[in-house]
């Protein structure tokens, strides 16, 4: 028996996937009574009435992770909602459990993210499943590789109806007579399931809600409206999920489109914006130049909030406030006026002022839709009679790329490939691969017209073009937002670290390789392409073609391309970003770009740029691949810098 019964928060039964201390041990899965106290999470075979033992216990100071895991942890007809919670001991180890229904493991979640709200050392990636053998099967990289998927931001709000409907003993045993010390519940505290609720219930389905309206295309879609409730009936393929809604009808959806209604937060209202930076956020509301239009986004510091409000008193201008909590967890702007939640105090602000810039008015309407990851579930092959061609938005190496629509509705862009420039069977394998990748700061692939000559790669359509041309024709405007311009290289820098997560390798990364959209987004674009590439002159580091000036000295040497040599290239893009356009190296020729390279002369600090920036890209042309830094440290770096820089 544990005699720690005074400070439980939260208890029930789960599964317990074993886990695998001891490599090639089978695995098994056993009902267990959990647990939750302030400082453990206690696992035993009983309820403490019918004679628990204790089978282990986690100290949550070690705790890193606490996660929804994939559907298949590796049990074939596991029912139920599994998650996971990653933590130190004398190794790095993973419980997975597995709740009867969202409802509880959402509770379940936030009640383990509360305890270990002030842990150090959370991680911002984890993988979702556990490890087989030496490898994770999520993303095939080896068992030191760092998590693939990002972690959740650990301060989900629950609603006030969540609070209010909170209820401390619900999770005790049926019939229990035990009682508990209160636990000190702020007001921001989550609770556990809902009042009567006996952990016996029959598992609910998940829900989730449309956060975008989306249109379905092919006869197993399913069109989603905004606002509006789904059940997910499979959610075993990463980006499109199988729902059915209220009327009955089932059908994939885009699952980037909707949120799961237990996970909902902030993002139920229109003016939460979540991970949108300072600089865009401003760009988006000077767009819509209306007197007190605000969003809030998450702060550049994990896990607080900024108000961002837009004024033309004086001046048109954006300014910026953090959401403060005082010691009773309350939320506040100005210390007058305090609210239990967030939703609470924006309303608050809705009607007064009290001390802001302005009265909260409105929030920017008709906010575009995300790419989904191909035009349809299961689609990459996409039909040439479907998409009408419009003007011309350019040209490349491989040809002339065109603006153009899909089946009338979705605006695209569509490379047309000069005939013998690829290999071009190898290249549609690949697509079907490519199209899975997604990510806010990479153009989305959404699949290719094979069937006919010349080949069409279909992507989502960037309506300012390439950030290189946008830099050179905005130079006088970009080149006095110094913000703006570092937050464009920490949005590529995020859409590099998903490639460098799900090991891709680009090998063209170059400011003529990203492009802009609305809202100031930046985008990479063309990864993986050049390996496609027949002609030699653009493949081999002698070509004319080739991108020598974005070339370390092993590819140079070698042809080795890497994550790292990617990061080479990233340097120069920055560099590129920083001098508003300017070609790298002047006009120097190949050949002394190459002598100068190998003597370990690198660029000059541009004008625009922070001596804490152009530190970076020095680091990013170390000689030695191994002393260059990775995507995802870099990036965190770059925010810390921003950060710095401007009072967020
Ligand atoms: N998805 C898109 N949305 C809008 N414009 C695009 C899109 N893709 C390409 N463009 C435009 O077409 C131009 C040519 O693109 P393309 O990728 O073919 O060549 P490039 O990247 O300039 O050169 P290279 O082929 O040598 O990499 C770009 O500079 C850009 O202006
Ligand atoms: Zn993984």
């Amino acid at each position: 028996m544990h005699s720690v019964q005074t400070d439980i928060i939260k208890q029930g039964f789960m599964v317990k996937r074993s886990q695998n201390k001891k490599p090639y041990t089978s695995v098994n899965y056993k009902k267990r009574w959990l647990s939750l106290t302030s400082r453990y999470l206690i696992y035993s075979d009983n309820t403490p009435e019918n004679k628990s033992e204790i089978k282990g216990r986690i100290d949550l100071q070690n705790v890193h992770t606490i996660e929804v895991a994939n559907k298949f942890i590796g049990v074939k007809d596991a029912k139920g909602e599994p998650f996971l919670i990653g933590y130190h001991g004398d190794e790095d180890y993973t419980l997975f459990l597995i709740a009867t229904d969202p409802k509880e493991r959402s509770d379940w979640i936030i009640a383990l993210r509360t305890v270990c709200a002030d842990n150090k050392n959370v991680k911002p990636f984890y993988h979702p499943v556990p490890l087989s053998g030496k490898r994770w099967p999520c993303c095939d990289a080896n068992r030191n590789a760092d998590g693939c998927k990002e972690c959740e931001v650990w301060s989900l709000r629950p609603t006030n109806k969540e609070i209010s409907t909170r209820n401390k003993e619900n999770d005790l045993p049926n019939g229990s007579s035990q009682t508990q010390q209160q636990q000190q519940v702020s007001p921001i505290m989550p609770g556990g399931a809902a009042p009567g609720t006996p952990s016996s219930t029959k598992p609910k389905t998940k829900v989730v809600v449309a956060l975008f309206k989306y249109k379905a295309s092919e006869s197993g879609d399913l069109s989603l409206d905004k606002n509006q409730e789904y059940e997910v009936i499979d959610d075993s393929q990463e980006h499109w999920w199988k729902v059915k809604d209220s009327k009955g009808n089932t059908g994939y959806i885009p699952s980037n489109y909707v949120k799961e209604k237990e996970l909902l937060g902030l993002q139920q209202y229109e003016w939460y914006v979540n991970d949108m930076s300072r600089q865009r956020s401003e760009s988006l509301l000077k767009q819509e130049d209306k007197e007190g239009c605000f969003v809030v986004r998450n702060s550049s510091t994990k896990g607080l909030y900024t108000l961002s409000l837009y004024t033309k008193v004086q001046q048109p201008h954006v300014k910026h406030y953090h959401i403060k909590q005082n010691s009773r967890g309350e939320f506040f702007l100005s210390e007058k006026h305090c609210c239990i939640s967030i939703p609470d105090l924006i309303n608050y602000h809705k009607h007064n002022s009290g001390g802001l810039a302005s009265r909260l008015k409105t929030t920017p309407c008709d906010r575009a839709a995300p790419a989904t990851a191909g035009l349809s579930h299961d689609k990459w092959e996409i039909d040439h009679n479907e998409l009408m061609l419009n003007e011309e938005l350019g040209s490349g190496q491989f040809g002339v790329v065109r603006k153009g629509k899909w089946r009338g509705s979705i605006e695209v862009a569509v490379k047309m490939m000069k005939e013998g420039t690829m290999s071009e069977d190898d290249f549609i394998e690949e697509a079907k691969v490519m199209t899975k990748l997604q990510h806010t700061n990479l153009v989305q692939l959404y699949g290719v017209c094979s069937k006919k000559r010349p080949i069409f790669i279909v992507t989502e359509y960037m309506k300012y073009g390439s950030l290189l041309n946008h830099l050179r024709r905005y130079e006088t405007t970009l080149c006095n937002n110094r913000g703006l311009l570092l937050d464009m290289c920490i949005q590529v820098c995020k859409g590099m670290a998903y490639l460098e997560r799900h090991n891709y390798i680009h090998r063209d990364l170059a400011a003529r390789n990203c492009l802009v959209g609305t809202e100031n987004i930046v985008k990479v674009a063309d990864f993986g392409l050049a390996r496609y590439v027949l002609d030699d002159q653009y493949t081999s580091s002698g070509g004319s073609k080739f991108p020598i000036k974005w070339a370390p000295p092993e590819v140079l040497n070698y042809t080795r391309f890497s994550s790292k040599s990617d990061i080479w290239a990233y340097g120069v893009l920055m560099w590129e970003v920083f001098s508003c356009g300017k070609m790298p190296y002047g006009r120097l020729k190949n050949t002394e770009v190459v002598e100068r390279v190998q003597k370990g002369l690198i660029l000059e600090q541009p004008k625009a740029c922070y001596k804490e920036v152009y530190d970076v890209m020095r680091k990013c042309w170390s000689h030695l691949p191994e002393n260059r830094p990775s995507f995802r440290v870099l990036k965190d770096q770059l925010l810390t810098i921003s950060q710095r820089i401007l009072v967020d």
